[in-house]
């Protein structure tokens, strides 16, 4: 139930921030405390029934009237109608509505406008306005939220809601154009940042529940000794949801470490107006948001399946939890166009000999000194946990991906489809890094330090035996080595089963009501829970259609009887 999101949540995740970052501080004195206090309930609209990823084509224009002082906001094509917005279907009053500016005939290209949408006293649509909110999703998802479609027929707004920290159009119809244009992903970088740490945690819900139900259901006996052993013993369930649980460790502590170096850009910026470091952080948090909605949204479909049937079940949540975390490969951008901004962010450092100033681009060093690399000093598989043999491969593994990708561009190819794998690469390395990072700083004392040590071991090889790498292996290691990291993985698994999984899993201490799953209940056993799932269902009560059962058992017989007493030719 708490991984629906709610109508309120554009608010905060956006329609607040893009206030305080796209005003001017006239404007914010105005609005902000209104948004603070839920005067106005806010949302975000850019994506168009005609276009999403190419937020450039948007077609709705502001168009300014120098007479009245005001501008005339309207969506000229079907096409151009605003779609999927969130919160806008039922609740909000405003929306920071991106549409091109179009000043005495001039087109200035997209800029945002504060539109009211409903009357604050009555809920009513306002005049000019035309919404409707777009019914269920896909999997029955999200739904705490509304979206809404909304058409706007030459509504008109006053001058001084077009947001005016940067661009700013004067009353005589001056364009004054932003000092910078990268202050325009401000507002995408935020979201960006919390979507990361946020599905951390949804896929931590789901390997909470997998690891309560797989150590609970028993299949089989694995010693032979008549008693059946839990599912959770056997390597097929293990490598599936122990890795998941360093997954989502690694999601959560590392984007907590890119959400807070955002936060404090912020608070500089709003201070001085340097952005210097934003065009890092937008490398930082799109390839986040990519590598953190990608292992979220399948791997909680894999504790569904890990959990066999009754994972199937409605009652055990994962239909819900995937339906609530699967969407966000597509909005705040599609993953497989938001992945492109990182091989040319790369690049872009590449060509300029600039990445040592991004300490996540180290690996560039591989290509930059593109010598042989040296053999690996691997002899035995506890090798594998030093953190030079780590960096070793996951930097080849991306210098591959990088070396490739500067050949496909260079060639002319479609690199949209490869451009993933890198920016997944990519992810790994800075993940596994940061992870690290953490991890080597918790005090040799604490009780908790030896399972975290663990779980990062886990993390390291999980994403050092993954496909793509495995691809690369073979150029740099021998058979006995990479036969070796098989070893060390086999041996993490073990420990990470038989001594951290449960205390990670009671650290992090979800209650019922989060996990909201039959099977993963304290009072009741998942088979306890899932019988009175099936003892309340609305389906025992459909008495009423019963003689139409009865009915057409009788029709079945008599055709049956008619057939054998020839009566009846068969037409086909
Ligand atoms: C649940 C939900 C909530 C949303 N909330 C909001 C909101 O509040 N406000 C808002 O403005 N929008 C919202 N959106 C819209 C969202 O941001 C867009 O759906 C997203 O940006 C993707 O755009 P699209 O749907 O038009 O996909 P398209 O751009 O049509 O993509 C379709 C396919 O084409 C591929 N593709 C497109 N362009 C390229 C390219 N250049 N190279 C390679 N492949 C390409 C994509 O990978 C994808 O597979 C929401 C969407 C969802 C699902």
């Amino acid at each position: 139930m708490t991984d629906n999101m709610l109508p309120i949540q554009p608010q905060f995740r956006i329609f607040l921030s893009n206030l305080e970052r796209q005003m001017s501080d006239e404007q914010k004195e105005i609005w902000i405390p209104k948004a603070e206090r839920f005067e106005i309930f806010g949302s975000y609209c850019q994506t168009e029934l005609g276009h999403g990823s190419n937020v450039k084509g948007i077609e709705t224009t502001a168009t300014f009237d120098a007479e009245t002082d005001e501008f005339l906001i309207n969506s000229p094509t079907i096409s151009s109608t605003k779609y999927w917005i969130g919160s806008t279907g039922v609740w909000a009053t405003h929306g920071i509505v991106v549409a091109r500016l179009i000043v005495k005939e001039k087109d200035y290209g997209n800029h945002l406008f504060l539109v009211q949408l409903r009357n604050l006293d009555s809920q009513e649509i306002m005049p000019g306005c035309e919404i409707y909110e777009l019914g269920p999703k896909a999997f029955q998802g999200m739904l705490g939220t509304d979206n809404g479609a909304l058409t706007f027929h030459h509504v008109r707004i006053p001058r001084d809601q077009m947001l005016a920290r940067n661009a700013q159009v004067l009353g005589d119809g001056t364009y004054i154009p932003p000092k910078n244009l990268k202050h325009s992903y401000g507002s995408m970088v935020t979201v960006r940042a919390l979507m990361a740490e946020i599905t951390g945690w949804d896929l931590l819900k789901a390997v909470t529940v997998a690891y309560h139900y797989t150590n609970f259901r028993k299949q089989f006996s694995r010693s032979g000794n008549g008693h059946e052993s839990p599912v959770f013993d056997y390597a097929s369930v293990r490598y599936r949801l122990l890795p998941l649980l360093a997954k989502a460790t690694a999601l959560v502590i590392v984007s907590q470490a890119i959400k807070r170096a955002y936060e404090e850009y912020t608070a500089k910026y709003l201070r001085t107006d340097d952005i210097s470091q934003l065009e890092d952080l937008h490398l930082q948090t799109v390839g986040a948001k990519v590598y953190s909605t990608e292992i979220t949204g399948y791997g909680v479909e894999t504790c569904r399946i890990a959990c066999g049937s009754h994972g199937y079940s409605a009652l055990s949540g994962f239909g819900r939890m995937y339906a609530n975390s699967i969407n966000a490969v597509t909005y705040e951008g599609d993953n497989f166009v938001v992945a492109q901004q990182v091989p040319r962010a790369i690049l872009k450092h590449f060509k300029a000999g600039t990445e040592s100033s991004i300490p996540s681009l180290s690996y560039l060093s591989v290509l930059r000194n593109a010598t042989t690399p040296q053999p690996l000093g691997i002899r035995s598989p506890s090798d594998w946990l030093k953190r030079d043999s780590q960096s070793f491969i996951l930097e080849q593994q991306v210098a591959i991906l990088v070396q490739q990708h500067m050949e496909d561009t260079k060639a002319g190819r479609d690199t949209s489809y490869a451009c993933h794998a890198l920016t997944m690469a990519h992810g790994d390395f800075v993940y596994w890094k940061g992870l690290w990072e953490v991890v080597d700083n918790i005090p040799s004392g604490e009780v908790y330090k030896g399972s975290m040590v663990a779980l990062a071991q886990l993390f390291s090889l999980s994403i050092m035996t993954s496909a793509h790498i495995v691809l690369c292996l073979p150029l740099t290691l021998t058979a006995a080595q990479r036969a070796s990291l098989r070893l060390a993985y086999d041996a993490v698994i073990v420990e990470v089963a038989g001594k951290h999984a449960q205390n990670v899993i009671n650290a992090y201490g979800f209650t019922e009501f989060e996990l909201d799953s039959a099977l993963a209940r304290s009072d009741q056993s998942p088979y306890e829970a899932l019988l009175e799932g099936a003892q309340k269902s609305e389906m025992n009560h459909m008495q009423h259609l019963w003689p139409m059962m009865v009915d057409t058992r009788k029709m079945w017989r008599r055709a049956q009887r008619d057939i054998q007493k020839g009566g009846v030719k068969s037409k086909l």
